[in-house]
């Protein structure tokens, strides 16, 4: 990696955006660095890399140094199969709960926070863990939350016993919106000084996500055989989720950045600046 690579979640959610650049030649002439969301995040704020999809909740901790790509996301209008926490008891049973975060996340820590706060009174303790299930995590905690191919797994081979919550449903119900839990930030500075190259990344990846939903039977058949779910189970997965970022998806940011703040997890951000590009 150098800081002229373009970040790359590596989970099935950026799958159209993956065939994209390699099947539909989006992918010519950018140096891409795969890695999940938290890595993604922590190498952005500290200038590692200078383009990147990182947790939307990153941009609202990072404001004054970062500004957003328009017009992409990673969102979801409802349910999502892909943010689920796990738990041992029904979630009104969690108030004084121990509950382990998965260590790739960040916007999901905090949207389960507002979640349990909000619409269940709770106030569990909560704790970062990388461990899976398989690894023991609720040996030491009563639920988990898991996002990504993590959660998927999870939700498409439920075991008996354990109680699903799917957090884009939760939040639906909560707020009647939808989630918008990733976004392309870029350094602010280098997206001043560097307008071609943002111009061409913007192009690549809005390009790249439009051939890969064009294509995403075929995108979905180059993956049935590395996990364990269907071709049309990844087609009905990617369906689920909204890649555009629309002024809709924006008011929903802003007000997911406002109930963090109200719980003191990010500053108090009233507008979200987006890089200057040629649509
Ligand atoms: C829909 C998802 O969106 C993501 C959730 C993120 C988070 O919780 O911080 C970050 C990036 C995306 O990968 C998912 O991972 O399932």
């Amino acid at each position: 990696m150098d800081n002229q690579s373009l970040g790359n979640i590596k989970f099935i959610n950026c799958l159209p955006l993956h065939y994209g650049l390699s099947h539909g030649g989006f992918g010519e002439k950018l140096s891409i660095y795969s890695a999940t969301p938290a890595q993604l995040n922590q190498l952005i704020v500290t200038e590692q890399l200078n383009i990147s999809p990182v947790s939307s909740i990153i941009y609202a901790q990072n404001s004054e140094k970062l500004v957003v790509l328009p017009n992409v996301s990673i969102s979801a209008e409802n349910a999502l199969e892909s943010i689920i926490l796990v738990s041992k008891h029904p979630i009104e049973q969690l108030k004084q709960a121990r509950i382990a975060l998965t260590s790739k996340s960040a916007t999901s820590h905090g949207l389960l926070k507002i979640i349990m706060h909000h619409a269940y009174q709770a106030s569990p303790e909560y704790f970062v863990s990388p461990l899976s299930l398989d690894e023991g995590v609720l040996e030491d905690a009563e639920a988990v939350l898991f996002i990504g191919d993590d959660a998927l797994m999870a939700y498409h081979h439920q075991l008996a016993g354990y109680y699903y919550y799917d957090l884009g449903g939760e939040w639906k119900k909560l707020t009647g919106l939808p989630m918008v839990y990733a976004v392309w930030a870029l350094n602010r500075k280098f997206a001043d000084l560097n307008k071609d190259y943002v111009q061409m990344v913007y192009e690549k990846v809005t390009g790249g996500f439009q051939y890969g939903l064009t294509h995403i039977a075929d995108a979905a058949r180059t993956l049935q055989d590395t996990f364990s779910l269907t071709a049309a189970q990844i087609v009905h997965y990617i369906g689920l989720l909204n890649y555009q970022f629309s002024p809709a998806h924006e008011q929903a940011l802003l007000t997911y950045y406002r109930m963090a703040h109200d719980l003191g997890l990010s500053p108090n951000i009233t507008e979200i600046e987006f890089a200057k590009v040629v649509k």
